[in-house]
C-alpha cells in the first residue's frame, strides 16, 4: 500500500513574463504515487474500467473530485504505459488482470439534453433599442458594480445585466441553425469532461444585439483589465438537462476573466451552479455562485494569470449537477479552441 504522497517542489515552467505557479496536477511525483493508488483501488475492486475513469480516479488520489480529465489547465499525460507501470508497481498480480480487464471506451450515451426553445414573438408595440443604448445601459450598471469580491474571491455576481425579457429572446434567438457553428461538443463521462450537456460556438456576427451590447460593455470594463485579443472573445451556447454537470476545467486561451450568463429562469431548474476552486488551495475549497434570476452574469477568474487579491491562485470552474430540469447559459470570452 501507498503510506503517503511525496513532498516534491516541481513547477511549470513559466510563460514569458507570466508568474511561475504550481499546479498540482502537473507534479509528476504526486502523480506517480495517485496512479498506483487508482491502480490499488481498480485491483482491488476487480470492475473492469476505462482509461477516463482511471484518470478521475487518479484526480480523486489527489483530492481532486469532479475534475475534467485532458482539458486545457490539467492536462497529463495519463497514457497505458504509465498506467501499466503503475499496475506494475501495485503487484504482479495486479499487472496480469490488468492485461485481462482493459476495456477501451465505456458505450456512454448522450444525456438527454432540452430542446433549443425557438423564437420568441417580438412586442410590435414596444420599440427596440439600438446598439449604442444598450451598451450604454450595461456600461452605467458595469460602473455601479462594486468588485472587490471579484479580486477577493475570483467570481462576482452582477445581477439582470440583461432583463429577463432580453435573456429570453437571446434564447430564442440562438435557437437557429444559422446563429451557430455546426460543431456541438457533447460533455460525456467518457470523454472525461461532464455529462448531460453541450456547447455550440456562436458564430461570428451573430450574437443578438443584446449580447453583443455586454460582450463590449465587459470587454471595455476596466474592472477586467487587460483586455480579451479578438481571438479571446468567442461565445458558446451552453445546455444542460437533469444529471448535466461540468467537471473543473480551465479553457482555452490565457484571458485572465471570463463570465457566463444565464439565459432561462433559475425556477427551471435545481443545482447547475457555477462554481470556481483554486487548485493551490488546500484542501481543495469550492465557491458556488448561485444564479438568481435569466440576465444575470457571473464574471470569474479563469486561470493563474487573473490579478487576484491573493497572488498565486490558479482557479479552476466548473458547474454543479443539475438535479432537475434544464439550464441554458452563454459562455463568454472563450478563447479559440
Ligand atoms: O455552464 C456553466 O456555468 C459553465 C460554463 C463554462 O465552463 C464556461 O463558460 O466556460
Ligand atoms: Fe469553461
Amino acid at each position: 500500500m501507498p503510506k503517503r504522497p511525496p513532498a516534491t517542489t516541481a513547477t511549470c515552467s513559466p510563460k514569458k513574463g507570466k508568474t511561475a505557479v504550481v499546479n498540482p496536477l502537473r507534479d509528476e511525483d504526486k502523480l506517480k504515487f495517485a496512479m498506483k493508488s487508482a491502480a490499488e483501488h481498480f485491483w482491488q475492486r476487480k470492475e473492469p474500467f476505462t482509461c477516463v475513469q482511471w484518470g478521475q480516479q487518479v484526480y480523486a488520489e489527489l483530492g481532486y473530485h469532479d475534475f475534467a480529465v485532458n482539458d486545457a489547465g490539467s492536462r497529463i499525460k495519463l497514457n497505458g504505459k504509465l498506467r501499466e507501470e503503475a499496475f506494475d508497481s501495485a503487484g504482479s498480480e495486479a499487472a496480469k488482470w490488468l492485461r485481462r480487464n482493459r476495456v477501451k471506451r465505456d458505450a456512454d450515451k448522450i444525456g438527454a439534453l432540452p430542446a433549443l426553445p425557438g423564437p420568441v414573438p417580438q412586442s410590435a408595440e414596444v420599440p427596440v433599442p439600438t446598439q449604442q443604448a444598450l451598451q450604454a445601459q450595461a456600461q452605467a450598471q458595469l460602473e455601479a458594480v462594486d468588485v472587490s469580491a471579484l479580486y477577493e474571491s475570483g467570481a462576482l455576481l452582477i445581477p439582470k445585466l440583461l432583463t429577463q425579457q432580453q435573456a429570453r429572446e437571446c434564447l430564442g434567438a440562438l435557437s437557429n441553425e444559422e446563429a451557430l457553428e455546426k460543431r456541438e461538443t457533447h460533455l460525456r463521462r467518457s470523454t472525461g469532461n461532464g455529462a448531460a450537456g453541450s456547447y455550440f460556438t456562436i458564430r461570428q456576427g451573430q450574437e443578438p444585439p443584446a449580447l453583443q451590447a455586454i460582450i463590449e460593455a465587459l470587454r471595455d470594463w476596466p474592472a477586467l483589465e487587460p483586455s480579451p485579443t479578438p481571438a479571446q472573445r468567442d461565445s458558446l451556447l451552453l445546455r444542460y438537462g437533469c444529471g448535466g454537470i461540468n467537471f473543473a476545467h480551465q479553457d482555452q486561451g490565457d484571458f485572465a476573466w471570463q463570465a457566463v450568463l444565464l439565459l432561462n429562469p433559475p425556477s427551471e431548474f435545481e443545482g447547475g451552479a457555477l462554481y470556481v476552486t483554486d487548485v493551490n488551495e488546500s484542501p481543495l475549497s469550492r465557491r458556488e455562485v448561485p444564479f438568481e434570476c435569466e440576465g444575470d452574469v457571473i464574471v470569474f477568474a479563469a486561470n493563474s494569470t487573473a490579478p487576484l487579491k491573493k497572488k498565486g491562485r490558479n482557479m479552476y470552474h466548473g458547474m454543479t449537477e443539475v438535479t432537475r430540469g434544464q439550464r441554458f447559459a452563454i459562455g463568454m470570452f472563450q478563447g479559440a479552441g
